[in-house]
């Protein structure tokens, strides 16, 4: 028999969500970055990117595909290492163009949800969290409808998040800002986001 999802179950998911999306990591740091550098389009197609790959999997996870990394441990090292070379790829280029004035054509919007749902993709660990959270959050025995209702309330979460959070970010003075200090921004978010890369290979 199938147990029925409540609106209090949604909003305990919703508040771990937030505190997830919100907490400072490769995502973040690279949704920040390309929204002060290429404006709010760029930002909101990136958060579509990143909400759209977390989002798939919150999805997985209410499947029970977290099994499958358990049974074949090779899927989940080799998704992590995708996603740590796809960091570093990310901190080199970035790295290599610190030093350019930024184009005055922005960048493609197709390419920043691309970037978003390959860097989220790349993070399993998505998966492993919201296996964790949807044991404790939810009943047993979901039935289909439940799943996609939470399917696409978290994917609503993410797009309203990143859509916001683009609005406030993409000011005069934050852009001005960033292009004074550019050189140096670019190369601390490289660091940044090479040494997440790296951590991402040597962790267990
Ligand atoms: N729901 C998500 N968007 N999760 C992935 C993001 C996790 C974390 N905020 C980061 O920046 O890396």
């Amino acid at each position: 028999m199938s147990v029925s999802l409540t609106l209090v179950d949604l909003l305990a998911f919703n508040a771990v969500l937030i505190a997830a999306i919100a907490a400072p990591g490769a995502a973040l740091l690279y949704f920040v970055k390309t929204t002060v550098a290429s404006g709010r389009a760029a930002g909101i197609a990136t958060g579509l990117g990143l909400g759209t790959a977390a989002a798939l999997w919150t999805l997985a996870a209410l499947l029970g595909l977290e099994a499958v990394f358990a049974l074949f441990p090779w899927t989940y090292t080799a998704l992590k290492l995708g996603g740590a070379a796809y960091l570093i790829w990310i901190a080199v280029q970035t790295w290599r163009h610190a030093r350019m004035p930024l184009g005055d054509a922005p960048a493609p919007r197709g390419r920043a949800v691309l970037s978003g749902l390959l860097l989220n993709l790349g993070n399993p660990k998505s998966m492993l969290f919201a296996a964790a959270v949807i044991v404790v959050v939810f009943p047993q025995g979901l039935a289909p409808a439940d799943i996609a209702v939470i399917t696409l309330n978290h994917w609503l979460l993410e797009l309203a998040f990143y859509a916001g959070f683009a609005l406030l970010l993409d000011t005069g003075p934050a852009r001005r800002g960033y292009l004074r200090l550019k050189p140096v921004l670019d190369r601390v978010a490289a660091t940044l986001l090479g040494a997440l890369g790296l951590r991402l290979i040597l962790e267990k």
